[in-house]
């Protein structure tokens, strides 16, 4: 018995990138219609079912005078969130690629803010990050007052981290040697951490010297990434803060390294690093989604 033709919706065009292997499907909101639902997302995020990334980057008109765009990021598992950092670069050479803008220097509005994007003519990009922030019901982190280190106690032991944000919330621990970090299982204990009642994203921290480190990251969201943008900036000022690091570090993640550059209090991070187009692609959406698990057609890839 024949299936019954399933009503097909839309075709949707999309980019996969990566910034140092942290991925992204990255889609022009601005000359095609994209209606967003979590369940879709989470459909799309899925490596096998879908297209497969850590965060999903949806690229629309500025909502602000001043601005050129306005771009907003979600997770693997559906939530919205505020900054990204290896998407922002990600971003900035997509809207160029796609002839959305031939400037160099665009300014970005984000669900946190505005933050300001140089295309360098090599190709990398380099981030204003904006101003962490540090006191407890800003980032938030539940305490009593700011301090430069917090002990949280899980599951009977006690963990010392440095809580900031740069837009989204980070807890930062140091460790000595990042291979043997419990990233897979403390990560997630943390990342759901009742002090922390957005989630956060925790990294583990190993300073090498004053002007290298190494750092994994478990994201909120998402679960460990091979890099993670927003997370360097977190750790190089927890290490300010710790008198570990100095205000020019080259940080080492598993998918590679970033420049992260830090004045000190009130400054913002800036943040340098490369931005790669994988694949251009297009899948076509479900009509609906009645909130069961869909496979959504199977992505078609035309390598770029
Ligand atoms: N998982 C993060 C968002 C992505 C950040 C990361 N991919 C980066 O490069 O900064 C959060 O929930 O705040």
């Amino acid at each position: 018995m024949s299936q019954p033709r399933r009503e097909q919706g839309p075709l949707l065009r999309f980019t996969k990138m990566h910034g140092l292997g942290n991925d992204f499907m990255v889609v022009d909101a601005i000359s095609q219609p994209f209606r967003l639902r979590p369940e879709m997302i989470r459909d799309l995020a899925d490596r096998h079912f879908g297209v497969g990334f850590d965060q999903l980057l949806v690229v629309e008109p500025p909502g602000l005078p001043d601005v050129d765009f306005r771009y907003r990021i979600f997770n693997a598992d559906g939530s919205e969130v505020e900054q990204c950092g290896n998407g922002a670069r990600c971003f900035a050479r997509f809207v160029r690629d796609q002839r959305l803008t031939n400037k160099r220097v665009i300014r970005v509005q984000t669900a946190k803010g505005v933050i300001e994007l140089k295309v360098n003519r090599d190709g990398s990009v380099r981030v204003n990050m904006g101003v962490p922030e540090l006191n407890p019901p800003a980032i938030p982190f539940a305490a009593e007052q700011r301090k430069p280190v917090h002990t949280v106690e899980v599951d009977g032991q006690e963990v010392e981290l440095t809580a900031v944000s740069m837009g989204n919330p980070h807890g930062v621990l140091v460790v000595a040697d990042v291979d043997q970090a419990p990233v897979v299982t403390l990560g997630p204990r943390l990342e759901r951490h009742p002090r922390f009642p957005a989630r956060a994203n925790i990294g583990f921290l190993q300073v090498l010297d004053q002007s290298h480190a190494r750092l994994r990251v478990f994201e909120r969201g998402s679960g460990e990434t091979l890099a993670c943008g927003s997370g360097a900036c977190a750790a190089v000022v927890a290490g300010q803060l710790r008198g570990l690091l100095g205000q020019r570090v080259e940080v080492e993640l598993r998918g590679g390294r970033l420049l992260i550059e830090w004045q000190g209090d009130g400054a913002p991070v800036m943040m340098e690093g490369p931005a790669t187009t994988v694949f251009e692609g297009q899948l076509r959406l479900p009509a609906e989604t009645s909130g069961r698990r869909r496979r959504p057609a199977r992505a078609q890839r035309q390598r770029s």
